[in-house]
């Protein structure tokens, strides 16, 4: 079966909304409501949504038959490097919910059971693409010849030599772009819209932005930041 690649053109300097719960105490956790978060962003003018887990792919598929849905499962029970759908029955699970876009993390260190190619033979056998979840260039590289059909830099500021580096990323994502021929999804501490504009001059496909539309405990929290008191303090 060949993939849909018609989605490459649907998000094509587009933004991409993430509606997945950033704080595990969130009260938002909830499949409808997160679909729902995503509509928000799609109202908004957003070209696709990245959720989490085949029932928020389930639900968002039911509201809106055409949107390019990026999706995810997370694991950190294995305890490995790479947590962002580590497993070929959960990339799959992903495509028979909906998901046009599977992202599949694909950085150095450990990995619970398949590769990052056999996951992505999966998810193009069942016709969906798949995105590799990056923190360098040399995963990057691995990944697209592994079967990537876009590269994102979800990863950056997460991995061993990456952590604290300025996100969003854009010298690694002007990199990706002259390196490579798969389309750059910049992805990743993107809270402004001077962000956005700067990772499309730097040649990004599109762009993915969550917590700063999706997670309003860190939105507050910003807020609150700038202010003398915050809630919770006893005096
Ligand atoms: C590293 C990791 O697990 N990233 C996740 C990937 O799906 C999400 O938690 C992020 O919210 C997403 O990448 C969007 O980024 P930001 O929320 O910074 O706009």
């Amino acid at each position: 079966m060949t993939s849909d690649r018609s989605v490459l053109e649907q998000i094509r300097g587009g933004v991409v909304v993430s509606s997945q719960v950033m704080d595990p105490r969130s009260p938002l956790d909830d499949p409808r409501i997160l679909a729902m978060l995503a509509q928000t962003g799609v109202l908004g003018g957003a070209v696709g949504a990245r959720v989490a887990g085949p029932e928020t792919v389930a639900e968002l598929r039911a509201r809106e038959p055409g949107l390019p849905i990026i999706a995810i499962t997370k694991h950190y029970e294995f305890g490995t490097d790479n947590y962002i759908t580590p497993l070929r029955a959960d990339a799959e699970a992903l495509v028979d919910a909906g998901g046009s876009v599977v992202a599949v993390q694909n950085t150095a260190g450990t990995r619970p059971a398949e590769s990052f190619a056999e996951i992505a033979d999966a998810v193009h056998s069942r016709g969906a693409l798949v995105m590799a979840d990056i923190a360098t260039l040399d995963e990057a590289r691995a990944a697209v010849r592994d079967g990537a059909d876009m590269v994102g830099t979800t990863m950056f500021g997460y991995t061993g030599d990456t952590k604290g580096g300025a996100r969003p990323p854009l010298a690694l994502i002007g990199e990706l772009v002259g390196a490579l021929k798969a389309p750059v999804i910049a992805e990743g501490g993107l809270w402004t819209p001077e962000d956005v504009a700067a990772c499309f001059a730097v040649g990004a496909h599109a762009v993915v932005v969550g917590s700063a539309v999706t997670a309003p405990e860190r939105i507050v929290a910003r807020m609150v930041a700038a202010a003398p008191r915050r809630g919770g303090e006893t005096s």
